[in-house]
């Protein structure tokens, strides 16, 4: 066992603990993360990152790696990304499971390159072929989703009232259903005058307070549809990003950061 400094912080209530590992070795198995990212046991988060050094060949500044609350690992997370170059204190490239993000240092807000979203269906990936802008699926009342990947899995549902959809029962089952090989996020836009309002039920964490790939996402598929242009503020329970994206070209997500505190914790 070895004592090891984090940083617990967080995008809009998106919370995580961020362990700096690009000058030491830390390797987590998924117990571990599970008991570090416990609210009640263990330090409490939806997400735990561990910033490593960047491979040797590529052109990165670091690079990062993405836990869920329920210990699996993922290749995408927009707040967490967005804490990671804020704690870098300048302008980075970062390596991520979905590829090269720049990030951009802004006054009070950090920008991300979020790159190109995945719009086919095998990108997703859904089980079997289908219309990604249309999805002809539902769940109950939740009909006609969209799917968009941000190198992690979406599906997002237009309703007319988010605060009324019981996302604690839905999120689960459609997040569980065959139709998502590797589980998917799920989005519940509602389009209003001041942008879009978002609830997110995420994949391995739950209910969260925000979800930057989740905005991004549903921006995309709002756009899509031309519900929306961008850029497009999106309103989530734990604050508001600005998201935007023209077709064909990457998705910029801009937001804030918060650092709470820094500990050590023995692993
Ligand atoms: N909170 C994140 C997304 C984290 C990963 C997600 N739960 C998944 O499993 O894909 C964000 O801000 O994007």
């Amino acid at each position: 066992m070895a004592q090891h400094r984090f940083h617990k912080m967080h995008g809009l209530g998106n919370d995580f603990v961020i362990f700096d590992a690009r000058e030491h070795d830390l390797s987590l198995t998924a117990e571990q993360v599970r008991a570090l990212a416990d609210r009640h046991l263990g330090i409490g988060c939806d997400q735990l990152i561990v910033m490593r050094a960047p491979s040797a060949t590529g052109t990165a500044d670091m690079a990062m790696q993405i836990f869920n609350h329920d210990g699996s690992e993922v290749s995408a997370c927009g707040n967490a990304t967005r804490c990671v170059v804020a704690l870098a204190g300048h302008d980075v490239l970062i390596e991520t499971g979905a590829g090269l993000l720049r990030g951009t240092l802004g006054d009070g807000a950090v920008t991300i390159d979020m790159g190109l979203p995945g719009l086919e269906w095998d990108t997703l990936p859904l089980a079997y072929p289908m219309d990604t802008a249309h999805l002809p699926v539902g769940w109950e009342d939740l009909t006609d989703p969209a799917a968009v990947s941000m190198g992690n899995p979406h599906v997002i549902f237009f309703v007319a009232d988010g605060a009324a959809v019981d996302l604690e029962r839905l999120g689960p089952l459609i997040e569980h259903d065959p139709l998502f090989p590797e589980r998917v996020n799920v989005n519940v836009a509602q389009i209003a005058d001041d942008g879009i309002h978002l609830r997110v039920w995420e994949r391995g964490a739950g209910l969260t307070l925000a979800c930057g790939t989740g905005a991004c996402a549903t921006a995309v598929a709002a756009i899509r549809r031309k519900l929306v242009t961008g850029p497009v503020q999106v309103h989530l329970p734990g604050g508001t990003l600005t998201i935007d994206w023209q077709p064909g070209g990457p998705v910029s997500m801009t937001g804030p950061t918060t650092h709470v505190f820094t500990g050590e914790i023995d692993i």
